[in-house]
């Protein structure tokens, strides 16, 4: 909760009002039972004036809580909104410094669940605080004591009831508290569930999994629903137990009352304001257990939360160091690397150095390691030993400018965003003129299909962008990567949904056109990087062997055996 504190200071004026707002509302509904007790006793001796004057009292109350209650909802929805927003956009600016490796830690699913229900659980936390919180104990304690002032004669009636109500609320709230904390457990996982499906929505239907992935939903969702029903029946519990209790307080009172009447004929006007404050007790306690569940609720929530602020990004950037994009040279030198949640080094002891204006091919068996020295190189994690340098900087000296500025790095797995071809291109370069569009769609092959279209570079790319085959995605993700001119391009396995034809052409164009420019080219097939300057030949993690094609193929064994492989797979395709 102390996490909030600073949030609040904020919204000063909307506490203090909000406080104010529920004193008065408190007051009132405290002092209008005396108020009718007196105008009962003055209608039994007819005193008219003072019974109008009362009555005019009670109305006015009456008036002073309606707004008073307007004030306080006013007061804490302006407090919540504020807090919370302050709070969900602190997180996800947080978010935004992770390294790849801290969003593994959290899961994306996770992460977007405590972004989403768990600021939702703090919101119902806030607004609670602010509108009950300092109510309820006022009302409880001036309702328990006003019981015993009016009927002072059987006082341990309403303090046997009360303990007895504490009880049944304070042995449910422990019962259920557990259960909200695994509630938010359940939730991240249905909707990394649900998360899943849908990115991978055409795999599911192309092998016919709908109803193994329907069975899996819904075992996810059983087991939140079990919880939901057992707080559910927990909450249906306490409400009976605690009425119940209460009106039999109520009836042994009246019994007690009516039994002594002709002793005590002044009780006669007691009843009604003692029933009016034995319910307001009963409702204040129960108020409160709703209360103190939207707290215990909110609280692991906002536990959840405090654990993705608290964490520090695995990868800092030296703030201190230029801006100005840096030479386009790599050197690895004795690098290894252990993902966060492996066991095993998947690159060990890599060294090697690339000129600017080099291409580089990278070579290797599916899992060598080929794609995560690209990730070192954007610095999308630090290496475990050893250093990565670009243009001679050692990279954690780089600033994040100076690093976005030199490298850009086109993903294996394509991804367009929601928007115009044109918004997803101008994300390699905020400021491109129409002519640096084009002209990165020419050398991406990019060119020829967008202009199959009316509104060409304005054309939408829809959500997913699922009205772009495979190809076209490549293509575009690959222009949007020379977009930049960046000193180092990395296009990892980028042109392998592209037929032959089209990579050769890709192929030419990047020579051709970014001659200054380090290209560093992953691929699977030898026959994509044949032509670099130096290929790197990967396996199982370690760099067994460096040097231009002809070097490889009579010194590297296993160089010799990928691309026979390839060949011979060739040829077949052929006959
Ligand atoms: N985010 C990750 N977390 C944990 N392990 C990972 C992660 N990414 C990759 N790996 C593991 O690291 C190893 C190297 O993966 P990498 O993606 O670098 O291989 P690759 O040579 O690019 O493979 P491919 O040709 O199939 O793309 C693999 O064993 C893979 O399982």
């Amino acid at each position: 909760m102390k996490q909030l504190l600073p949030y609040l200071k904020n919204y000063k004026k909307d506490v203090v009002g909000a406080a104010i707002a529920i004193l008065l509302s408190v007051f009132t509904t405290l002092y209008q039972p005396v108020l009718l007790q007196q105008v009962q006793a003055e209608l039994l001796v007819g005193q008219s004036g003072a019974v109008l004057r009362d009555t005019s009292l009670l109305v006015a109350t009456g008036i002073l809580a309606i707004v008073s209650g307007v004030f306080n909802v006013f007061y804490a929805a302006r407090i919540t909104q504020g807090v919370v927003s302050d709070l969900r956009e602190d997180t996800y600016a947080k978010i935004q410094t992770f390294s790849l490796a801290n969003i593994q830690k959290f899961s994306s699913e996770s992460l977007s669940v405590r972004l989403i229900n768990d600021m939702q659980q703090v919101m119902n936390m806030v607004m609670t605080i602010f509108m009950q919180l300092l109510r309820l104990p006022i009302m409880m304690i001036g309702s328990f004591v006003m019981a015993i002032v009016i009927l002072p004669r059987y006082w341990w009636a309403v303090f046997v009831m009360l303990v007895l109500v504490l009880g049944i609320g304070s042995y449910v709230l422990g019962k259920m508290t557990g259960d909200f904390e695994k509630f938010q457990i359940y939730m991240d996982k249905l909707s990394g569930r649900a998360g899943e499906f849908l990115q991978g929505v055409r795999v599911v239907k192309s092998f016919n999994q709908e109803g193994q992935e329907i069975s899996k939903f819904n075992k996810d969702s059983d087991d939140l629903n079990q919880i939901n029903i057992r707080i559910g029946y927990w909450f249906s519990i306490i409400i009976p137990a605690a009425t119940l209790v209460s009106y039999l307080t109520i009836s042994l009172v009246v019994y007690l009352v009516g039994t002594s009447i002709l002793s005590h004929p002044g009780d006669v006007t007691v009843i009604s304001p003692y029933v009016n404050y034995v319910l307001t007790l009963l409702f204040a306690i129960l108020f409160v257990g709703m209360a103190m569940m939207a707290i215990s609720r909110g609280n692991v929530s906002l536990k959840r939360i405090k654990e993705v602020m608290d964490t520090e990004p695995d990868v800092v950037f030296n703030d201190q160091a230029p801006k100005d994009a840096l030479a386009g040279s790599i050197e690895f030198r004795d690098v290894s690397f252990t993902y966060p949640d492996g066991d095993q080094p998947v690159l060990k002891h890599v060294s090697f150095k690339a000129d600017p204006g080099q291409m580089i091919g990278i070579v290797g068996a599916t899992g060598s390691g080929k794609s995560t020295i690209a990730q070192l190189i954007d610095r999308l994690y630090d290496p475990t030993a050893g250093k990565v340098k670009i243009g001679g900087s050692n990279l954690k000296e780089v600033s994040e400018e100076a690093l976005h500025k030199t490298v850009s790095y086109v993903l294996q797995k394509p991804v367009l965003f929601s928007g115009t071809i044109a918004d997803n291109l101008r994300q390699g370069k905020a400021d491109a003129t129409p002519y640096e569009l084009e002209r990165a769609a020419q050398i991406a092959q990019a060119s020829e299909f967008i202009q199959t279209y009316g509104d060409s570079f304005n054309h939408e790319v829809e959500e997913r962008s699922a009205n772009f085959s495979g190809g076209q995605k490549q293509r575009l993700s690959i222009a949007r990567g020379i977009i930049a001119d960046s000193p180092i391009l990395i296009l990892d396995d980028s042109t392998s949904a592209l037929d032959a034809k089209s990579e050769k052409l890709v192929q030419e164009a990047l020579e051709k056109k970014l001659s200054k420019t380090t290209v560093v080219m992953i691929a699977e097939k030898i026959v994509s990087v044949m032509h670099a300057d130096k290929i790197l030949v990967l396996d199982d993690g370690k760099l067994v062997a460096q040097g231009t094609h002809q070097e490889l193929l009579k010194s590297s064994p296993v160089y010799q055996e990928i691309y026979q492989t390839q060949k011979a797979k060739e040829r077949k395709e052929d006959l």
